[in-house]
């Protein structure tokens, strides 16, 4: 199999090329990317640059907020360890006011000398900022819900007070840890009026945040929205002010809206490993990661060790005590299944015929299921050359019906299917 199989640099200039096309015949308007000085005509630049965004993987505190998202310490360094192994650039982790135990967890999170940088979360109120500043963390995630929904029944402030809320502290860090990073995120954005938003963020990129963040908590925006919405913001903060996308996925728009937010010039998504999270969860690191390869898979490929991504999967499936799901992105067990004949007698010559991103990239193999009542004759002669064995045309014919007709009623494996070939031979 594998000396059919052709290398990555194949599925590399296919992306690129398809991308390529779909720029030329997108009436839309293009997102502020940075300019690539190394672009040629030979090597254009990637349409949406890896470097232009970064992760927040949220694991550890959107994570915690998953029904069986209950980690101990061990088990929030063991992933703050796997997260800065791959690559992540920020680990956000659950508020210290939520407990002592998780005020001294942060502490020693932030004390194991990563490279990732840790924020975070916490409720724009001085009790829980003055709180977070001495955990070593190297920035802090505000947060102020800005939907009626959120004022009426969360919190109970109008649009006035929270940008009062919101000077008041954000001078306070700025003043006395001025080494902070400083994220304000407007919860429940989808569902608060764009005059609210424009005026808090606005308000809060005046007073010198880092980042504002976007926030679809229930998951209910389109992907036209949400880039719609971000264009909007970006008119409004200024130019060094990043933007964070927080997407969940109640109406399975998670990963879309998290690409629709960095096409729109969105700097910063937030993931968590498989996607848990509230509810149903958010933006799954692999399922975000494997649609923004196929824009820059060279970028990716620099930027993240891809090959972690299923022991990242693994761990968490183990921590929450769930399996992966079966259709998961790159890590499920049949997300690089092939079956059909018309299927295998292409991906022996090619995978990329089948395949959008190349499995080994991200750790996984891929398994070819040649028997089947969807087989083919190419399949078969296929498996039968690796095994040695050859049959004349007719041969062929008849030993792929016959194996077509055998699965019709039973399950056949690999080994049923070596042993049947052998057999048709000697027959
Ligand atoms: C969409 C999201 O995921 S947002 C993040 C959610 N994360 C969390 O809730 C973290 C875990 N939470 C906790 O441990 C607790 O809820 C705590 C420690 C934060 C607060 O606990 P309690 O004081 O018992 O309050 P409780 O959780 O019942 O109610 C929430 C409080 O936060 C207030 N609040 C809600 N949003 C904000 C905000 N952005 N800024 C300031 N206060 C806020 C509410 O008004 C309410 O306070 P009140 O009782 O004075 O009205
Ligand atoms: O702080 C944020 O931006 C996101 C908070 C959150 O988890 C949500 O709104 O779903
Ligand atoms: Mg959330």
């Amino acid at each position: 199999m594998s000396s059919n199989l052709l290398s990555i640099d194949i599925y590399l200039a296919y992306l690129i090329d398809i991308h390529q096309a779909d720029a030329q015949n997108t009436a839309r308007e293009a997102a502020p990317m940075t300019q690539d000085p190394t672009a040629t005509a030979e090597h254009p630049a990637p349409l949406i640059p890896a470097r232009s965004w970064a992760i927040i993987d949220s694991t550890l505190r959107e994570g915690e907020q998953f029904a069986r998202g209950n980690f101990k310490t061990d088990d929030k360094i063991e992933i703050a360890r796997a997260l800065d192994a791959f690559g992540a650039e920020f680990i956000e982790v659950t508020t210290p006011m939520v407990s002592a135990q998780t005020h001294a967890d942060i502490r020693r999170l932030t004390g194991l000398g990563l490279n990732a940088k840790f924020l975070t979360h916490v409720r724009c109120h001085m009790d829980d900022v003055q709180r977070a500043v001495d955990t070593g963390v190297d920035g802090l995630d505000l947060l102020f819900g800005t939907s009626s929904f959120l004022r009426e029944f969360s919190h109970g402030k109008n649009i006035g007070q929270i940008i009062d809320s919101a000077q008041q502290v954000i001078s306070w860090i700025k003043t006395n840890h001025p080494d902070l990073q400083i994220r304000f995120s407007a919860e429940d954005t989808f569902r608060s009026e764009e005059a609210d938003l424009m005026a808090v963020y606005k308000a809060v990129s005046d007073l010198g945040v880092h980042r504002v963040g976007l926030a679809d908590t229930v998951g209910v925006a389109t992907p036209r929205q949400v880039y719609t919405l971000v264009r909007e913001v970006r008119k409004v903060i200024h130019a060094e002010c990043g933007i964070e996308f927080h997407g969940h996925n109640d109406t399975g728009c998670a990963v879309s809206n998290a690409y629709e937010a960095v096409e729109a010039g969105a700097t910063h998504i937030d993931t968590t490993i498989l996607g848990i999270g509230e509810r149903n969860g958010i933006t799954p690191l692999g399922g975000f990661l494997a649609r923004m390869f196929t824009f820059d898979p060279q970028g990716l490929i620099d930027k993240y060790n891809l090959d972690l991504l299923p022991e990242l999967d693994r761990m968490i499936a183990r921590m929450v005590d769930l399996p992966i799901p079966w259709n998961n992105y790159l890590t499920g067990e049949f997300a690089y299944n092939h079956k059909a004949g018309m299927h295998l007698k292409a991906i022996y010559l090619n995978p990329g015929a089948y395949e959008a991103i190349p499995p080994g990239v991200f750790g996984v193999g891929r398994r070819i299921q040649a028997a089947s009542k969807v087989t083919g004759k190419h399949a078969i002669a296929y498996k039968a050359r690796e095994m040695g064995l050859h049959y004349g045309e007719d041969a062929l014919r008849r030993v792929t019906d016959h194996i077509k007709a055998l699965a019709e009623h039973d399950e056949l494996d690999d080994e049923h299917l070596e042993t049947l070939l052998r057999e048709w031979v000697s027959a």
